[in-house]
């Protein structure tokens, strides 16, 4: 939470604000353009950005209105710097969405306070997004095809007890839905149910995250606190959902495998161990036998997780729980925005069926959102009211080119097929896709999920 990136055309303000908050321990960026700016805010997650309102090539509130509807997780804090003249556009901006502003020449202590309490800000707003995403997703594992018939029966049977479940299956096949509905129906439903993503944690933090330190042995940061208690500790008589498993590295596979078998561990820099009593369900999405055969995933490990293995097939193979699907989110979404009654046409369902879904029911979930957001009068929506992208297997077929709306959607969609490319010539194997990118791993896996991609299996 420490992440800052200042956008000014001015080099010495840009150099000098660097230095200045590098020295008070935040990590920083710099862009001299909104476009340059836009492009670093769509590889990697900043928490501020202190954006000058007048930049050479593009206005200052268009780029503003550009970053607030950015994919919601990842939207920063805005602080607007404004020079003579320019004041009442930074005061229109935070009417707009825009954390505070700043005045030029800028006052040093008040840009320190100013940029504390946009951190604080966003911490703030990441808290109830998590916790409003937490009641959200209390939802059922909805499907009426045979297999999801069979995996909500596997779930009612399985729930009760306290054995370890491996659930298999693309990326946004709902694996954490059954994660959690497991922990609704079990024993430990009004203890916690934690969520650790190990493909989206740098290897180098995966280690605290789950564990925890004390006396200060974690990353530094300002204001770092000195102890934090890990994942495990955080579950403690509860459920401990540990997403993308295979995404650990074999020294970390070793620890997790003895906090397993004892359910205790040692934080990093502690000189005594910590006793939990944890469920373990993990997931992946990776042929975790071919990776033991690899060598990057430990058998033992596998073994001890895979008590009871749940597959969860991709969407493309289930196509018959798309109405029911769109039904839900429909009302979903529909009481989230005031609009209640939404209902979508055969037409345009039927079209949803050709499409081959490859980020599976979080493409569909994100796909229903953005329709219903994009035609504000709508009640029914029709096929004509669909994104291009549904209609690219069926191509010309269905009546529609390969035309774009926006040069965004142009770049989404080549990005996409881009990155699908690098995975296949990686046979689905994210770290080495992200080497040949260029990206680090965790940067290619937030792209893939805001893009919905999946590796395939
Ligand atoms: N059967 C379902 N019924 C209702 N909603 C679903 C279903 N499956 C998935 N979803 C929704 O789709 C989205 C993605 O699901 P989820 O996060 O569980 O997938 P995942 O397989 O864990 O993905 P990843 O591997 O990328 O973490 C969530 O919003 C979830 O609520």
């Amino acid at each position: 939470m420490n992440h800052v990136l200042i956008v000014d055309d001015e080099a010495e303000i840009r150099e000098s604000l660097e230095n200045i908050l590098r020295e008070e321990g935040y990590v920083v960026t710099t862009a001299a353009t909104a476009t340059e700016a836009l492009e670093l805010l769509r590889d990697a997650a900043y928490d501020v950005v202190l954006l000058d309102i007048w930049l050479p090539d593009r206005d200052g509130l268009d780029t503003l209105g550009e970053i607030r509807q950015m994919e919601s997780a990842h939207v920063p804090e805005v602080v607007i710097i404004s020079g003579h003249g320019t004041i009442e556009a930074a005061v229109k901006a935070t009417k707009l969405g825009a954390y505070d502003f700043l005045e030029k020449p800028l006052s040093l202590a008040r840009t320190l306070i100013v940029l504390k309490n946009a951190m604080k800000a966003r911490q703030m707003r990441e808290d109830n997004q998590e916790f409003a995403r937490q009641l959200s997703v209390k939802g059922t594992v909805t499907g009426n095809s045979v297999p999801m018939k069979a995996l909500r029966q596997q779930i009612k049977l399985m729930a009760p007890t306290n054995g370890r479940v491996l659930i298999f299956g693309e990326s946004g096949t709902g694996k954490e839905l059954i994660g959690r509905a497991m922990h609704e129906e079990s024993l430990r439903k009004d203890r916690v149910f934690v969520e650790l993503n190990c493909a989206a944690i740098p290897e180098d933090y995966i280690e605290t995250e789950l564990f925890g330190y004390r006396h200060g042995a974690g990353p530094a940061g300002p204001g770092s606190p000195t102890e934090k208690r890990g994942t495990f500790e955080r579950a403690d008589g509860g459920t401990l959902f540990l997403d993308e498993v295979g995404d650990m590295s074999l020294k970390t596979q070793a620890k997790v495998l003895r906090a397993l078998d004892e359910q205790r561990f040692l934080p990093v820099g502690a000189s005594h161990p910590v006793h939990v009593d944890v469920r373990v369900i993990a997931a992946t999405n990776k042929d975790l036998e071919e990776e033991i055969a690899r060598g990057n995933f430990r058998e033992d490990l596998f073994y001890r997780l895979n008590v009871i293995p749940f597959f969860v097939p991709p969407l493309r193979d289930r196509k018959e729980d798309i109405p029911l699907l769109v039904k839900e989110f429909l009302q979903q979404f529909g009481q989230q925005y005031g609009r209640p009654r939404m209902e979508m046409s055969d037409d345009a369902l039927a079209a949803l069926k050709q499409y081959h879904w490859p980020g599976n029911v979080r493409e569909l979930r994100n796909l229903v959102e953005r329709v219903l957001i994009l035609n504000p009068k709508v009640q029914r929506i029709e096929k004509k009211h669909l994104p291009v992208l549904v209609f690219r297997d069926a191509g010309k077929a269905a009546g529609r080119g390969e035309e774009f709306a926006t040069l965004l959607q142009a770049r989404e969609a080549y990005e996409r097929d881009y990155i699908l490319k690098k995975l296949d010539e990686c046979h689905g194997n994210v770290s080495r896709a992200a080497e040949g990118l260029g990206l680090e791993r965790s940067h290619l896996y937030r792209k893939m999920k805001a893009l919905g991609v999946s590796v395939k299996e």
